[in-house]
């Protein structure tokens, strides 16, 4: 694997901290498990946060016995993998299916037609993956009640065909025993963002097929490389990602159009907005940007095009990217083991669920879209409150748009076959609540990012939360039509869906951040409409 850099006119803020980096010991002292490079703060935390440096090693424990439930899934048809998981629990086996083309079905939604969706497909032989680290997940505990009641309903003993991989000692560890599902245990010494080499990323991959030996061949094979003061790719990414965001450029624009991997920016956005995003600093990830319009902005392209690459296998990119990480939150001077803010919107909405939510009526009404909350300058219309929205953003700001929708909605738009490709993609992009990103950053030299809710609170929520004070934020909600009840729970699908985004907006708020709720009355229409606004501006 090599790390090629070219880092313009940053050069000499990258250089200047690679050797500081290099003087201070740290390449070598973070390769062989330091937990004192962060301050005496973050030790205690870093102490028990370093197990990923060792993954490609000690996860090879794991292989015997998921060969084992990979024959026995195999023997008994089971050929449709879904996998439930939030954040570290999911962004890895999402990449590594994706880059293998193996089929994995990703639930980290909490929108009942999303989930409603998959329940639809193949019951009859879906084997279903709960991944949670703390075992605490609301989300993923509910995608377990719904799966055990779905699966009784259709005569299906769900201890056949429920996988649970959690940290030892978990609430989720003792539920699972209890109810006689296979369980593996990760390793507790790793955080949930750099587990993408342990049971987490492994356990769902192989399942769908996915070849996880190579994966942890291609990570020890750089392993050697990261204690080195020359030739060590962990080291430059490191002092580029660090350098870059003490020189003004914080903002990291990731892309992998030519590349042979698959979706790496979409773990790259959790890794580096959670471990980075604090502390009034950070570096935010934009995903799906072009290029870099602002001087506080630069791109890095995964795979072998472009200026400042990084080349090598996604066992590889893995380790070096999550080592590049930890050296970026010593330069920031942060713990990049932590996730301080995460907690404050599932507080939030822990207390709007046990409570009706006060709404309150909206500021306007365009169509379907209902707007909810303030901004200056007495918006009239829709096109008025978008308009104002970007006028919002401060020098060095950003514009976070937040869907809680169904992210696959779009692709009922046009079914994949029936005309030529491309136009099938237009079909889909024109009914797809992500354009928006692109819409509204042709119309901004600021960055724009977009997050599927609540798929981001596990990933730039931190960032939005703890990183600079400089978002501005457009969160978009819709009616449900269909909801989906979580047995055992007082609450539905739909119900913690909408308290999610009313629990992050109250966080939001609560920062002085201008933050703006769109609510589609109809979702189909209100996309439509939004786009069709967007794109007069
Ligand atoms: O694996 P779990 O314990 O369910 O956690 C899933 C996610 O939850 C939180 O939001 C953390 O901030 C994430 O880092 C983590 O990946």
């Amino acid at each position: 694997m090599t790390v090629e850099v070219f880092p313009g006119d940053a050069a000499e803020a990258v250089a200047e901290v690679r050797a500081r980096l290099v003087a201070d010991g740290v390449p070598a002292a973070l390769a062989a498990g330091s937990p004192a490079l962060w301050g005496p703060a973050a030790q205690p935390e870093a102490e028990i946060r370093l197990g990923w440096l060792t993954l490609p090693q000690t996860s090879r424990e794991l292989l015997p016995e998921l060969a084992k439930l990979v024959e026995r899934v195999r023997a008994e048809g089971l050929e449709h993998v879904v996998l439930a998981g939030m954040g570290g629990s999911s962004l890895a086996p999402e990449v590594i299916c994706a880059t293998e083309d193996v089929p994995l079905t990703v639930l980290d939604t909490t929108d009942p037609g999303q989930v409603r969706r998959a329940l639809a497909d193949r019951l009859d032989r879906t084997i279903l993956v709960v991944s949670s680290k703390s075992g605490g997940t609301v989300e993923t505990d509910s995608h377990r009640r719904i799966y055990e009641q779905a699966f009784r309903d259709a005569g299906i003993d769900p201890a056949g065909r429920i996988v649970v991989v959690t940290d030892p000692g978990s609430p989720l560890e003792k539920t699972a025993t209890e109810l006689g599902y296979q369980v593996f245990l990760a390793d507790p010494n790793v955080g949930g963002r750099y587990s993408a080499l342990s049971a987490f990323g492994l356990v769902p991959s192989a399942l769908a097929g996915a070849d996880v030996t190579r994966l942890l061949d291609d990570a020890a094979a750089i392993q050697p490389l990261l204690g080195q003061d020359e030739g060590n790719p962990g080291l430059e990414l490191g002092a580029l990602l660090g350098g870059m965001a003490l020189g003004g450029r914080d903002k990291l624009i990731l892309r992998d159009s030519l590349s042979d991997i698959n979706g790496l920016p979409d773990w790259i956005e959790q890794l580096i907005a959670e471990s980075t995003g604090k502390e009034g600093k950070g570096i935010l990830p934009v995903v799906g940007a072009e290029a870099a319009e602002a001087h506080d902005q630069y791109v890095v392209n995964i795979g072998a095009e472009g200026d400042i690459r990084v080349e090598g296998p996604l066992g590889a990119q893995f380790l070096v990217w999550e080592y590049a990480t930890a050296i970026a939150g010593q330069v920031l001077g942060i713990d990049p083991f932590n996730q301080p803010n995460v907690a404050e919107s599932k507080e939030n909405t822990a207390k709007i669920l046990g409570s009706a939510p006060e709404i309150g009526a909206p500021l306007l009404v365009d169509g379907p879209v209902e707007v909810y909350g303030e901004l200056h300058g007495h918006p009239k219309n829709l096109a008025d409150v978008l308009t104002a929205l970007l006028q919002a953003v401060p020098a060095e700001g950003y514009l976070a748009i937040m869907a809680y929708l169904d992210r696959e909605a779009a692709f009922d738009a046009a079914p994949l076959g029936a005309g030529d490709f491309e136009q099938t993609a237009e079909a889909w992009a024109a009914a797809d609540v992500a354009t928006l990103r692109s819409l509204l950053d042709y119309r901004t030299t600021h960055a724009v990012t977009f997050g599927w809710g609540p798929r981001f609170l596990h990933s730039t929520g931190q960032y939005h939360k703890g990183g600079p004070q400089v978002g501005v934020f457009l969160q978009i909600t819709g009616a449900v039509t269909d909801d989906v009840a979580v047995p055992g729970k007082p609450y539905t699908l739909g119900q913690l869906q909408f308290a999610q985004a009313l629990g992050d907006i109250g966080a939001l708020r609560s920062r002085n951040r201008p933050a703006v709720r769109l609510h589609l009355t109809d979702r189909e229409a209100g996309v439509a409409h939004l786009l069709a606004v967007a794109e007069e501006l």
